[in-house]
């Protein structure tokens, strides 16, 4: 059995995906053991509810420091054996300590086609108004491993979208999800459960 953790900030509509994609049977051999959110508000946290999953609260500043706070969060996933740990929506940057007790076993999903649009400051809205700001004609999301850098990890997959002339930051938020993040995220789960995922240098081959 695949033990995953979860770690949010929002709307949990990727977490929401990947539930979906293991209650149907499409991601097999896979529990989701713990959500954690370091805000109180996050309504993944109210999603996870219905499916009696646990969900938890970290917060950084309820730590002295971004170490503690790290440490907090490391040892509460080791604490529950988990295998592999989800970046969904997830708005804080991981610490070297934290990332290196999870060498390769941490995924994020990235609202734009990394390298582009990624990085400190690019999240959320902020990565879609860029696109629209720059006259960006196609744009996507990018699955990838998480390491030390932000959004400099292993490119696991990806997905184009189409951006329309008339697009607000909202609107391609939405069609970005629909049509890519709630995919590819699943989908890159989906081939880790199966060891189908080998990382080679910096590239990832799906077996
Ligand atoms: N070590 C890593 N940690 C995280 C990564 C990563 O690749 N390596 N991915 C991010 C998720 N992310 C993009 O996918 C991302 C999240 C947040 C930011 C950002 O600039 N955050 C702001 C604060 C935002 C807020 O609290 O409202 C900031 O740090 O100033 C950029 C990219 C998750 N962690
Ligand atoms: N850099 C990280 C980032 O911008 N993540 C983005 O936050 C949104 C909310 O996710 P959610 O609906 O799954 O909470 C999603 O579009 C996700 O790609």
């Amino acid at each position: 059995m695949l033990k995953i953790g979860v770690l949010v900030s929002g709307g949990g509509t990727n977490l929401q995906a990947i539930i979906d994609r293991i209650n149907d049977g499409t991601i097999t051999d896979t529990e989701i053991v713990s959500v954690v959110s370091n805000k109180e508000n996050a309504y993944a946290l109210e999603r996870i509810k219905k499916y009696n999953i646990k969900g938890k609260c970290i917060k950084p500043r309820d730590y002295t420091t971004r170490q503690e706070f790290n440490f907090a969060l490391r040892d509460h996933f080791i604490s529950l054996g988990v295998d592999l740990i989800l970046l969904a929506g997830y708005l804080v940057v991981l610490s070297e300590d934290f990332v290196r007790a999870f060498p390769n076993r941490i995924m994020n999903i990235h609202p734009s086609l990394i390298p582009a649009f990624c990085g400190n400051g690019y999240y959320g809205l902020k990565v879609h108004q860029g696109v629209i700001d720059r006259g960006i004609k196609v744009t996507g999301a990018t699955v990838h491993f998480v390491d030390e850098g932000t959004d400099t990890g292993p490119i696991i997959l990806q997905k184009a979208v189409e951006v329309e002339d008339n697009d607000t930051p909202e609107i391609l938020q939405r069609r970005v999800m629909e049509e890519a993040e709630w995919t590819i995220y699943p989908e890159a789960v989906r081939l880790y459960a199966e060891d189908r995922i080998k990382i080679q240098g910096n590239r990832v081959i799906i077996t």
